[in-house]
């Protein structure tokens, strides 16, 4: 898969499955709901304010009438009652609507009713940037603030497992820096060091693993060349590790509003896929991250081993 148009065209080919929305009284949500349900993708139980949805339902045209809503008035009971709709096999995946991510994450995170597996959950985004000519990863934009070593060998893992699911059969990943030289000032080059040190000796498997690199070098053949660094990764990063939640947030962000790129979301390492955009993230990002999902869950089926 090249661009996220051959993500849609996958999920169209895919038995539809059942996605859980909280928090669903949202303009944008209901219509990347609408058009993922046009499209045969998936079915949907919407959780949330009920008059809110089909008020917000009725501006836009979208009849509910193939759609499950349950009326829940509070945010934080409708996240938890979405969450719950995938414990009880209900549905397969689940999706943030309008409300914060925290918020939601505590439900997916909650210990009774959550969808917790005993693995690291990641956020993996893949995205589309004009400038490049193939589908990247980025993680993590929203779930771990400022992860371990040893919580940053897992976010590779899942997001491997994400980029080979796409078609990528051995990722390059770029543990992301500002420079490309260890600095034990800067412990996110001490960590990228040791990482690509465990991937060299298979502790890390199914990818090429390097690091430090600074994103200029992880994606640009011409910096690379520039800067002299060389390796199996520099220049033509698939992957981009970045150290904590403040750079992968604001990397996700630059990419949506200053880059004009296409992204998709989720959640990875949980029980079912769990599609996570940002509340102010388009229809259309939330229709490719819902598709995403639909891999994920698929992937889940018949899992690849890494
Ligand atoms: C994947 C981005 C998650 C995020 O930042 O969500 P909000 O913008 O809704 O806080």
């Amino acid at each position: 898969m090249n661009r996220l148009q051959d993500l849609l065209e996958y999920a169209r080919r895919k038995p539809a499955v059942t996605v859980s929305v909280a928090v669903a009284e949202d303009e944008d949500v209901l219509a990347a709901v609408k058009e993922a349900q046009r499209q045969g993708i998936a079915e949907f139980l919407l959780f949330g304010n009920r008059p809110n949805i089909e008020r917000i339902a009725r501006q836009i045209g979208f009849p509910l009438n193939q759609v499950s809503v349950e009326h829940v008035e509070d945010p934080k009971a409708a996240c938890l009652a979405a969450v719950k709709a995938v414990r009880e096999g209900k549905a397969d995946v689940v999706m943030k609507g309008m409300v914060s991510t925290a918020d939601f994450l505590r439900a997916v995170l909650d210990k009774e009713h959550g969808l917790r597996t005993g693995r690291v959950l990641s956020h993996v985004a893949v995205f589309e940037a004009p400038l490049a000519d193939r589908l990247m990863l980025l993680s993590d934009a929203a779930m771990n603030i400022a992860p371990t070593l040893e919580q940053k060998v897992h976010i590779i893992e899942n997001a491997v497992q994400v980029a080979r699911a796409l078609g990528i059969e051995r990722p390059k990943v770029a543990l992301i820096t500002a420079i490309e030289t260890v600095n034990p000032d800067m412990p996110a080059t001490t960590d990228a060091a040791i990482l690509a040190k465990m991937a060299e000796r298979g502790q890390i498997k199914g990818a090429d693993v390097d690091g430090p690199l600074a994103l200029d070098v992880a994606v640009s053949p011409e910096a690379a060349a520039h800067k002299k660094v060389g390796g199996p990764v520099a220049g033509f990063a698939d992957v981009l590790i970045v150290p904590n939640i403040e750079t992968g947030n604001a990397v996700y962000k630059t990419l949506t509003y200053l880059a004009g790129a296409k992204i998709a979301g989720i959640l990875v390492g949980a029980k079912a896929p769990v599609v996570v955009t940002s509340r102010a993230d388009t229809p259309e990002t939330k229709l490719y991250a819902i598709a995403l999902a639909v891999l994920a869950a698929e992937r889940a089926r018949a899992p690849m081993t890494v």
